[in-house]
């Protein structure tokens, strides 16, 4: 079903309601489609609005935030759906990976008993069929030695293979989407690396789609096929991952690249991070008139500052929001 759209999201807004009737919004004008087997890399700074949007996906907005546009998953609309159906979504439809594997697992439960649990919740199997299932997924998280790892507890393992056992946890209930949130900030440079190609061979083989949180840009690059460039709530610039990395046309894209060094797709250096763009993210509540990103761009002129640029397609299939941006080149003009 390649081609397919999976998940579409129209007009997300996400808004904290103040004393007096008055909001102040943290996320605004998100939209973006993924097509079933796609991955797309949602990237930023901190404060960018990076985990709002994520839990937006599965319907877990914290309680007092209001949540407005539409984000359909297959038949069901996370925003408005009952209750009821979007439970029905969050690991059936949506598998969920987060930063800290130890929050997915219980620390008094072996680790195969944990996948079996997951399992379960689809329907039960024979003991036999069970059993084989447990080390299918825990082969196919490439943890070494299955038999024995199901057998562990949490703390017996290392934070890697922990990720992993979370992972196969997620896979369980065949997902059509996961969602991993910053799923390797918790864990040791050196198996960050093994983790994001383990996710990217996962969605290739399973035909499953993949959306990686992360203020990596190298972790993207070496993950995703699509890009999703998110400032302070907003969205700044979308694309090919390839291209976007390639030739970035929003100036804060730009300044993201030229501020590390620039990674490649799967050949993305560790070294590579969202860092070093002078001044800060503005906060909600505190964004200056016009576009958010002036007051640190160094394409800015007076126009920037009178409006909000709004999000628009350059470049073939490139979104951008700057004003800055040629419609037809992609340069500055
Ligand atoms: N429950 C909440 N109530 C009020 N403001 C919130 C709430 N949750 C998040 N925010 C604010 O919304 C903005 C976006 O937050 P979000 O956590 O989505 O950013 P992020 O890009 O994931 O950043 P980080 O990488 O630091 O996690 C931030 O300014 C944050 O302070």
């Amino acid at each position: 079903m390649t081609g397919a759209s999976l998940l579409s999201v129209r007009g997300l807004s996400i808004a904290l309601p103040l004393p007096g009737g008055e909001t102040r919004s943290l996320v605004s004008d998100v939209s973006f489609d993924l097509r079933a087997g796609a991955s797309l890399g949602i990237v930023g700074e901190s404060g960018s609005g990076k985990t709002l949007t994520a839990l937006a996906l599965i319907g877990l907005v914290p309680d007092g935030l209001a949540v407005e546009g539409e984000i359909r998953f297959e038949t069901t609309d996370m925003v408005s759906a009952p209750e009821r159906q979007r439970d029905a979504v969050r690991g059936a439809g949506i598998g969920m990976v987060f930063q800290e594997p130890s929050a997915a697992l219980d620390p008094a439960m072996r680790i195969g008993a944990q996948v079996a649990e997951a399992l379960r919740i689809s329907g039960r199997l024979a003991r036999d069929e069970e059993r084989e299932r447990v080390l299918d997924l825990l082969a196919a998280v490439r943890l070494d030695d299955p038999a024995a790892r199901a057998g562990a507890f949490p703390h017996e393992l290392s934070g890697g293979q922990r990720q992993r056992a979370a992972i196969a946890i997620a896979l369980a209930r065949r997902p059509r989407l996961l969602l991993a949130d910053e799923p390797t900030t918790a864990l040791d440079a050196a198996v960050r690396g093994e983790i994001l190609d383990l996710l990217a061979e996962l969605t290739a083989r399973e035909g499953m789609a993949l959306i990686l949180v992360s203020h990596d840009l190298a972790a993207v690059a070496r993950t995703c096929t699509d890009l999703l460039v998110l400032y302070a709530g907003t969205r700044f610039e979308a694309g090919a991952a390839a291209e976007v990395l390639a030739g970035p046309v929003n100036p804060y894209t730009r300044a993201l690249l030229s501020a590390v060094p620039r990674p490649r797709p799967r050949e993305a250096g560790r070294r590579a991070r969202l860092t070093a763009i002078p001044g800060a993210v503005p906060r909600p509540g505190a964004l200056p008139p016009g576009c958010r990103f002036a007051p640190r761009c160094a394409f800015r002129t007076d126009a920037c500052d009178a409006g909000e640029p709004t999000w628009r397609r350059v470049v073939a299939d490139r979104g951008v929001r700057c004003i800055r941006v040629d419609a037809q080149t992609g340069e500055i003009r």
